[in-house]
């Protein structure tokens, strides 16, 4: 018999996980006409059916959940959105819970970054929307609930809609931007919908309930947006995958604990936790602001605005561009790779990320300490003893845009050398992207 190659094998796999999808769908619509009948069971209080009373087991015999808590679940709607580090975990246990009908959104798609945190997904869904990835593994976790994947970017049109066709009883938001933050908060303060908040990054995390029975809102506590510049992502700073998971679990129990009617919500409180030392400390915050511009009691905004203008900042953590140099000032990856190795080159990323992965012959000045003196007088040393004859400087961050911040540090500081100085346009991700993928993206 002739040997598979790999695409034949590929294409069956496909055309398996087809007809696996087909008969899953049959199955699910079999369970749901099957469902009245399953209702009705003599032995059991007609609330929960006989599978929901052994399913859910566990949970209904906690005190505060019982029969009505797991009834309250099944007919509860919740948003979750993003399905990220905090949206993934969140979305499991509430699925696992039994929470009747869970939407999911996002736009992305699973890359191999996501994968240490984002457990949802897996090799297998690199590229696939993650909205998918992720409705595939909560349908299989709970047929009996509806899981509905929406692959959008939420924005001030797409909320209105997704709130205004659907009651939902609580947002939980497991995005990673300021801007997606205001805009969830003022749509679920107009729409009186309780919102679970959750932040990770690095070794710590934060969490807490927001407009929840006339506790603050987001607003209250930050009525103005953070400086974008001061604002640290995951893709800069990085997080260690338990960390979103603990925030994201705890999204999921306070969630749990809102729909049914639990006491102890964390509203009005803060939880911080520090995972370098294993620890959580629960912070209060100050009550409602009566003069919150949005939930106070004359409030100034009485529709959504534009988030990303509010914020200064995009409302996703996709590259922003920014182009503060004149196009003099840029050299493209291809023109910078003929160069390579024939000009002096500084990588101005920090430390760990230069050293997780850096170009031959590139030396380090990090961005933020790039015009220190010590710094300047090492690079003015090199700039002479290196690029005696060569009159260009290349510089190279991420993505392109501290490496034009520096740029203009650099000839502010050593304007009086003989170089030029030129950011890489697009940095080592396009430099990855479009001239050697063997160099790692992130
Ligand atoms: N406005 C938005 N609408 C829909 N999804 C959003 C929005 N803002 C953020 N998200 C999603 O929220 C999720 C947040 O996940 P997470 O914080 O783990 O980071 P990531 O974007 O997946 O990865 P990384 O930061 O490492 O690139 C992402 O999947 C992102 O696509
Ligand atoms: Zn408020």
């Amino acid at each position: 018999m002739p040997e598979k190659n790999a695409i034949v094998l590929l294409a069956e796999i496909r055309d398996l996980k087809q007809q696996l999808k087909e008969k899953e769908q049959e199955l699910s619509a079999l369970l749901a006409t099957q469902k009245d009948s399953v209702l009705e069971n003599k032995y059991c209080n007609n609330a929960l059916s006989a599978e929901e009373i052994t399913r859910y087991s566990r949970q209904v015999l906690v005190p505060e959940i019982g029969i009505d808590g797991q009834a309250l679940l099944r007919n509860a709607k919740v948003l979750v959105v993003g399905a990220g580090g905090l949206g993934c975990p969140a979305s499991v246990y509430l699925a696992s819970s039994g929470v009747g009908q869970l939407t999911i959104v996002d736009y992305d798609e699973v890359e191999l970054s996501n994968l240490h945190r984002q457990i949802l997904h897996s090799e297998d869904d690199i590229n696939r929307p993650k909205v998918e990835s992720a409705y595939d593994k909560l349908h299989s976790i709970n047929r009996s609930i509806k899981v509905i994947p929406l692959k959008l970017h939420v924005d001030s049109d797409s909320i209105k809609k997704l709130l205004g066709s659907n009651k939902y009883d609580v947002v939980v938001d497991g995005t990673d931007n300021v801007a997606t933050r205001y805009l969830l908060n003022d749509a679920c303060v107009l729409n009186g919908i309780p919102l679970v908040s959750g932040s990770a990054l690095q070794l710590e995390g934060q969490l807490t309930v927001y407009n929840y029975k006339g506790g603050p809102c987001y607003r209250c506590l930050f009525p103005v947006p953070p400086p974008p510049e001061t604002v640290t992502s995951c893709g800069d700073g990085g997080v260690l995958g338990p960390v979103p998971g603990i925030i994201g679990v705890l999204q999921a129990l306070e969630t749990i604990k809102i729909i049914t009617n639990s006491p102890g919500v964390l509203s009005g409180r803060l939880l911080l936790f520090d995972g370098s030392r294993t620890k959580f400390r629960d912070i209060k915050l100050r009550p409602r602001n009566t003069e919150c511009n949005m939930c106070g009691d004359d409030p100034v905004i009485k529709d959504l605005v534009d988030y990303e203008q509010f914020c200064g900042a995009a409302a996703h953590d996709k590259v922003i561009n920014i182009d503060i140099l004149e196009n003099k000032e840029h050299v493209n990856v291809e023109e910078f790779s003929k160069k390579l190795g024939k000009r002096l080159v500084l990588d101005v990323r920090p430390v760990i990320q230069f050293q997780m992965c850096g170009l031959p012959k590139s030396y380090n000045f990090p961005y933020d300490c790039i015009d220190k003196q010590e710094n300047l007088e090492k690079l003015r040393h090199l700039i002479k003893e290196e690029n005696s004859d060569l009159k260009d400087v290349y510089v190279i961050c991420r993505r392109g845009n501290d490496s034009q911040r520096a740029v203009r540090k650099l000839k502010e500081n050593l304007s009086d050398l003989p170089v030029k100085f030129f950011s890489v346009k697009g940095g080592l991700q396009e430099f990855s992207r479009k001239i050697d993928p063997d160099f790692p993206v992130f």
